[in-house]
Formats: C-alpha cells, structure tokens, sequence
C-alpha cells in the first residue's frame, strides 16, 4: 500500500510514477484525504474550545459565580453541544479513513526510480546470460511432455480426468526428480542461511490483501466456498503473513525464509497459452525464498535474492539469461523486479523459471510489519523481497530437454545424482 502522507505530499510526483505502470488516477484520493484533513481541523477546533469550556466553568465558580446562574448555564450547554458534535465526527472520519483504504488497495507499488521506462514486456531489458555453453546442439530434442510421457514419467491424461486440464501426475522416476528438485534447492537455500518454513497452503482473505493478491486478482486464486479460505497461489503469502501486526527488533533483522509448497493458481487470463507440458499448470511446486530486512540494505539484498536463484540453475549448469521488468510490466507489488528465464531447447527459446522482486514497504503497510531500532523514535516498516528458487515444474522440464540424451534418455545433472542415487532416467 502506498503510504498516504507520501500521496498528499508529492501528489504530483507520485501520480507521474505511477503512469509509467498504467492508468491510476489518485484525484479520488486526494479529495477524501482533503475532507478528512478538514474534519480533523474542526475537531481540534472543537476539543480545544470544549477543554476552555470546563476550565472557564470551574474557573468562574471559584471565583463566587452562581454554578446554577444563566452564564454557566449557557457555557455548560455549549459544552453539551460540542460533545454532541464531537461525536459525530468520529465516526465520519472513521469511514472516510475506510474510504481511503478501499481506493489505497487496488493501487500498485510505485516502480523503483533505476526500473527502465516501459509500456510492456517488449520493453523488458536482458541483464545477463549465463551458460550458453550448455545449449545442447541435438536437434531433435523431444518436448518435455512428449519425452515424459514416453518414459511414463509424466502423466496428464489420467491427472485431467481426476481434476481437469492443466494437471499433472508424476510417476515412479519423475516423482522422485521432482522431490530431488525440492530437496536440492531446500538444501541449497538452507546453507545459504535461509530458515525452512513449511506453512499453511490454505490463507485467509486477510493474507492475500497484506500481500496484494487480494482485492484485484481474486479471479486468479481458488476460493473454498464455505470458508474464507484461499489455496496459496505462491507461499510468498503464506510466510509474509507469518509476520504480519508483528513489530521485530532491527537486530532480528534480515530475516531469510525458504519454503516448499505446492501453489494454485486459476491462470484465469491464459486461456490457450502453454496448454502442454509442465509450463502452466494448476498446480505446480515451487520452493520460494522469502527475505524481510532493514530498508538500507533491501536493493544489495535484491541482487543477492538474484544470485541465489541463479546459483540452482548454475548448479544444474541449466542456461539462463536475467531480465529486468520494465515498469508497464512489473508485478502489483513489486518495484523493481528481475526474472530469470531458462532455456528450453525443443522451444528454441527461454522461458521464466523465477521471479525476484523487492517490494519495499509496500507488503509491511499492507501487513502492519514494523521494526524498532535503537536511536530512532517510533517504528519504521520491513522491506520485503521474494523470488522463486525455483519453480519445479519448469526445472524438470528444462532438465528433461537440456539433458535429454540422442537414444531418447535423460542424463541426471551431476549435483542431483546423490538424491536420485541414479545416472540415467
Ligand atoms: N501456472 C504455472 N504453472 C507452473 N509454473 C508456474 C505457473 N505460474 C508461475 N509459474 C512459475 O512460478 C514462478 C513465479 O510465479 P510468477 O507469479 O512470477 O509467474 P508469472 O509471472 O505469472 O509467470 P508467467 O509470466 O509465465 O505467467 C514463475 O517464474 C514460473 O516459473
Ligand atoms: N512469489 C513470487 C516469486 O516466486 C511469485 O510468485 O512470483
């Protein structure tokens, strides 16, 4: 959420950012802030004369006047009325504060002032590439879907006949790669200094506001009817939300999170994209990394959140190359954001496996996540970033192409052997 003192002191400014992202008028805004900065003026104004009030009366009864003469009388009903009054305003500044918040939530975060200018992902800039050296040369590279299926490794029709399309059932081997995928990040991040969280799946609607899923992408989550209760689209929500109303210690600070979880998603607006394969799917896994820090170091700590994505593609010497979204393509939350995209061989191009982005403050004003610090007055908020470490779905895939060998095997990447305990797939 952006913060309302900063709307109201560099409207201007702040209405410019937020055009290079899209179309997002804060006139409404600023008008409801303006009623509600007039209705606090009139009730200091008021407080303060009711305060002289009790103190004339008291005062002038001291001073031998007649507690039950007109004078009093008439300063005890002025008293009266203001009490009146006073009453009133307090819950029409509480509704116009409501009003705010409604029209705070659906905004965006203001991209970073180093994100490049841009109207969408044409826009996008590459960063790096890494690994060109590991583009396999065969030709003939079978699509992942179709390499699964032959090596009865991966399983649509039965899982579309169990929920619909875009499901997947891993069998026997590709099962095990996938849970040697999750153990093999997990075990990466964790020496890297990230904490394990394994959190709930299931969020309130309270959750998915403190993160921005909610209120404008409630068509993008699956609803439980009877309960007001979310499937997890990514677990940024569930371990964000672990924080949430919490005031930390500075030296708490930075907090690393890595999690496991299976997400959910409607992919309500990719009707017809990706309907093969492992790309887009229902459901998917993915291990998340999660980081809550002090606002000095969150752009050091985003290029770190980077590198440590990086480094599983590394590892499993998979090519990648690094995109920075350009403003017209950032995420809701996000103000600054760079997406790692992997090669995908029977495609004859890249495709995203992460997504790392630093979202300031913007998720710690939603969630009320705050921090003291020695010397300073008062709380300040966390800074908050997230990426995907990665997805697995995709990393199989990009693992059942990049390694698929000519007689229609798979090599296994050296640093999963010891998971699978095999070779070949
Ligand atoms: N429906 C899905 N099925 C499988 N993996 C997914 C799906 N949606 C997202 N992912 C993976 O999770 C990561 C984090 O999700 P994110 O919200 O950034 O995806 P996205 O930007 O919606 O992806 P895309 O642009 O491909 O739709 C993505 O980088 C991608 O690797
Ligand atoms: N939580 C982020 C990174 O994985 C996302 O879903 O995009």
């Amino acid at each position: 959420m952006l913060d309302i003192k900063l709307i109201r002191e560099n409207s201007a400014t702040v209405q410019a950012r937020l055009n290079l992202r899209g179309e997002y008028d804060l006139q409404p805004i600023l008008t409801l802030d303006e009623q509600r900065r007039q209705l606090e003026q009139e009730r200091v104004v008021l407080q303060t004369r009711s305060n002289d009030i009790g103190k004339l009366v008291g005062d002038k009864i001291k001073s031998g006047c007649d507690p039950k003469g007109e004078e009093i009388k008439a300063l005890r009903e002025e008293g009266q009325q203001i009490k009146i009054k006073l009453s009133e305003l307090e819950p029409k500044e509480k509704e116009i504060d409501a009003q705010i918040n409604q029209l705070l939530l659906p905004i965006p975060n203001l991209p970073s002032e180093s994100t490049p200018v841009g109207k969408d992902e044409r826009e996008n800039l590459e960063i790096r590439r890494w690994g060109d050296k590991y583009i396999p040369t065969n030709p003939n590279i079978l699509h992942h879907a179709d390499i699964g299926e032959k090596l009865n490794i991966l399983e649509f029709k039965q899982a579309v006949k169990v929920a619909q399309a875009r499901f997947v059932a891993l069998k026997g081997a590709g099962a095990a790669l996938e849970r040697a995928l999750i153990q093999f990040m997990l075990d990466r991040h964790t020496n890297n200094g990230y904490l394990e969280v394994i959190p709930p799946l299931l969020v309130n609607s309270t959750s998915l506001t403190a993160t921005g899923q909610l209120p404008k992408f409630a068509e993008e989550s699956f609803k439980c009817d009877a309960d007001d209760l979310w499937l997890i689209p990514t677990s940024e929500v569930s371990v964000m939300n672990l924080y949430r109303d919490e005031i930390l210690e500075a030296e708490q600070l930075p907090i690393y999170h890595c999690s496991y979880t299976p997400c959910f998603r409607r992919e309500a607006g990719s009707y017809g994209r990706d309907t093969r394969g492992l790309i887009r799917l229902h459901q998917f896994n993915k291990v998340e990394m999660v980081k809550l820090v002090h606002p000095d170091s969150s752009e050091a700590e985003h290029e770190k959140l980077v590198q440590d994505a990086e480094g599983v593609l590394q590892a499993l010497k998979l090519p990648y190359r690094v995109i920075e979204l350009c403003t017209g393509d950032l995420g809701f939350s996000a103000a600054k954001c760079y997406d790692i995209e992997v090669w995908l061989p029977s495609a004859g191009t890249y495709r995203e496996i992460s997504s790392c982005s630093n979202v300031r403050d913007f998720q710690a004003r939603r969630a009320n996540i705050r921090f003291k610090e020695a010397g300073k007055k008062g709380t300040q908020y966390i800074h908050a970033l997230n990426g995907s470490g990665l997805a697995v779905g995709r990393t199989m895939a990009a693992i059942l192409e990049n390694y698929q060998q000519p007689d229609e095997t798979i090599r296994i990447p050296d640093v999963l052997q010891p998971y699978l305990r095999r070779e070949i797939l």
